[in-house]
């Protein structure tokens, strides 16, 4: 398995990395969030630019990108437009969804880029494209907000951002039942044990998922999302306890 380096830190290796979501609205939101987030346990944050006022303004976009950047100075940045279609705050058509894309990618701003791999392999792969580059890393990703597919499935869907070129193939699932989290489990070991030849994401969503999010070094999955404030979904724990307890775990392993 090849680790992913994105400036300072190495995913696919050791402990799972933390990364924290912003969710602000406005730029003065946004800002005042990561001054918080960069003295916490955050080893990568995500900026869900589909929360973000004046994401159709791309100028006022990557100014904001600017800000952020300078006050994180070399800590990792993954942009994420979280479409309405999987969870996220706001629609977008596909042709603008891969432009905006690209262009974050282009501003030397980013290291990470989020592109969800239903919207088309064609599309993923402009982006995929585009983003290597420019030296930016892709996480392609897919979300099920209502249910837990089979464990066939959830292998296939993280072979498939595999192929389609991703660096880092993700995906988040809403258990129905305890047994939905074990599958996710199972897929997460046999997707990194059998397939993956690069890190892995995987999360069981919601109170009865959260132990998904914890035991990554356990079964192959190599960052785990925290909150910081406002979580950007349902059972992520605060960034310091997940901290302790993927510290307490990684001691035993
Ligand atoms: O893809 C993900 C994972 C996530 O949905 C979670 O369940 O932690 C949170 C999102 O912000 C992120 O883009």
């Amino acid at each position: 398995m090849n680790p992913v380096k994105v400036r300072n830190i190495e995913i696919g290796t050791g402990i799972p990395k933390i990364c924290v979501p912003i969710v602000g609205e406005t730029r003065e939101e946004i800002l005042k969030a990561v001054e918080t987030i960069k003295t916490t346990a955050a080893d990568v944050v995500e900026w869900r630019v589909d929360w973000y006022e004046d994401i159709f303004d791309f100028e006022k976009t990557k100014e904001t990108m600017e800000s952020l950047r300078a006050v994180l100075g070399d800590m990792p940045i993954l942009f994420t437009f979280r479409t309405s279609n999987e969870g996220g705050e706001k629609a977008i058509d596909a042709d603008a969804y891969v432009e905006l894309n690209k262009n974050a990618a282009k501003t030397g701003l980013i290291d990470l880029v989020d592109v969800e791999v239903f919207t088309g392999d064609d599309a993923v792969k402009a982006v995929v494209e585009t983003a290597h580059q420019c030296g930016v890393k892709v996480v392609a990703s897919n979300h099920d907000f209502h249910k837990t597919p089979a464990k066939e499935e959830i292998v296939s869907r993280l072979r498939k951002m595999q192929e389609l070129g991703a660096d880092i193939p993700k995906i988040a699932v809403m258990p129905q039942s305890r047994r939905d989290v074990l599958t996710l489990l199972a897929a997460t070991e046999e997707m990194a044990s059998d397939y993956a030849d690069r890190p892995i994401i995987t999360m069981s969503m919601s109170g009865t998922g959260v132990i998904s999010r914890l035991c990554g070094e356990a079964f192959g999955s190599a960052l785990t999302f925290g909150a910081v404030g406002k979580a950007s979904a349902p059972g992520q724990m605060g960034a310091e306890d997940l901290q302790t307890v993927l510290e307490l775990l990684h001691k035993s392993m």
